[in-house]
């Protein structure tokens, strides 16, 4: 994948594989081997591999992070949150892309977005660290266009559209947010910025975003994992793969 995908081409699936850590972590054996799961998710279809290193490292560890950067043969997008030990660790490891991400440790799942806004400064000397070392920096945020205005100030050029209200809803609040998801998209765009999205999609609220042709990559993980519970790994990514591609293309059929 070109870091500039025209808007509406084949779009990308990242695969998040935190879960995979969360079901190892419960028991604290070396199984389900994370780093296993990203490279068959990888053969199985997967354009990139999304994990997000926590501060608490509720699921995956530093070890993870190391031990998988030299194997993958896709990307890594690394997802970190704005402080100063994610930060370097991010330099030392050099993913392809890091995706800067807001974190509570009270909280169960991510809630929303970064409020690059509210924090440019932190975020601007973060993004000016990491891109220092030639990582493509994304930065998490709801679809507002002031956070994107100060994204694209900033200069980094990607942004990732918290999908997670979308996934949360229903019914009319549910149609709201995917207006708000498709205006953002739009224009993020517009500003030059390559959009992807993600949070909370699963196998049938994914279509309705897998159709907005100015999103280039979903990165989708905690249903890829709950459905491998009944298909198994790699069918599980192929059918999140097949279903977003079937949809795009039918989009623009
Ligand atoms: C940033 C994001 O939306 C996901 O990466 C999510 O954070 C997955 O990690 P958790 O399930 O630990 O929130
Ligand atoms: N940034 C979203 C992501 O990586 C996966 O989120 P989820 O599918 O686990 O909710």
């Amino acid at each position: 994948m070109s870091f500039l995908q025209p808007v509406g081409t084949i779009i990308d699936l990242g695969v998040n594989i935190d879960h995979v850590a969360t079901l190892r972590n419960a028991r604290g054996t070396s199984y389900p081997d994370p780093i296993r799961a990203a490279l068959l998710a990888e053969q199985a279809g997967a354009d990139c591999i999304t994990l997000h290193l926590r501060e608490d490292r509720r699921h995956i560890k530093d070890a993870d992070v190391i031990a998988l950067a030299p194997q993958l043969l896709t990307r890594m997008n690394l997802e970190a949150a704005v402080t100063q030990e994610m930060i370097d660790f991010a330099c030392r490891i050099r993913p392809a892309d890091v995706c800067l991400v807001p974190e509570k440790r009270s909280e169960v799942t991510t809630e929303g977005g970064l409020d690059v806004v509210t924090h440019y400064k932190a975020v601007e000397a973060a993004v000016r660290q990491l891109q220092a070392e030639g990582i493509r920096v994304s930065l998490f945020i709801d679809a507002d266009q002031a956070q994107m205005d100060a994204t694209a100030a900033i200069g980094a050029p990607v942004i990732e559209l918290h999908t997670g209200r979308y996934a949360d809803t229903a019914g009319a609040e549910q149609a709201a947010e995917l207006e708000r998801i498709k205006r953002g998209a739009l224009y993020g765009v517009s500003k030059g910025l390559k959009v992807n999205a993600g949070h909370g999609l699963h196998y049938t609220n994914v279509q309705a975003i897998a159709a907005i042709a100015e999103i280039a990559e979903l990165n989708i993980g905690h249903a890829i994992v709950g459905h491998a519970v009944f298909v198994g790994w790699e069918n599980a990514v192929r059918e999140m793969k097949a279903i977003m591609l079937a949809t795009r293309l039918g989009a623009r059929a």
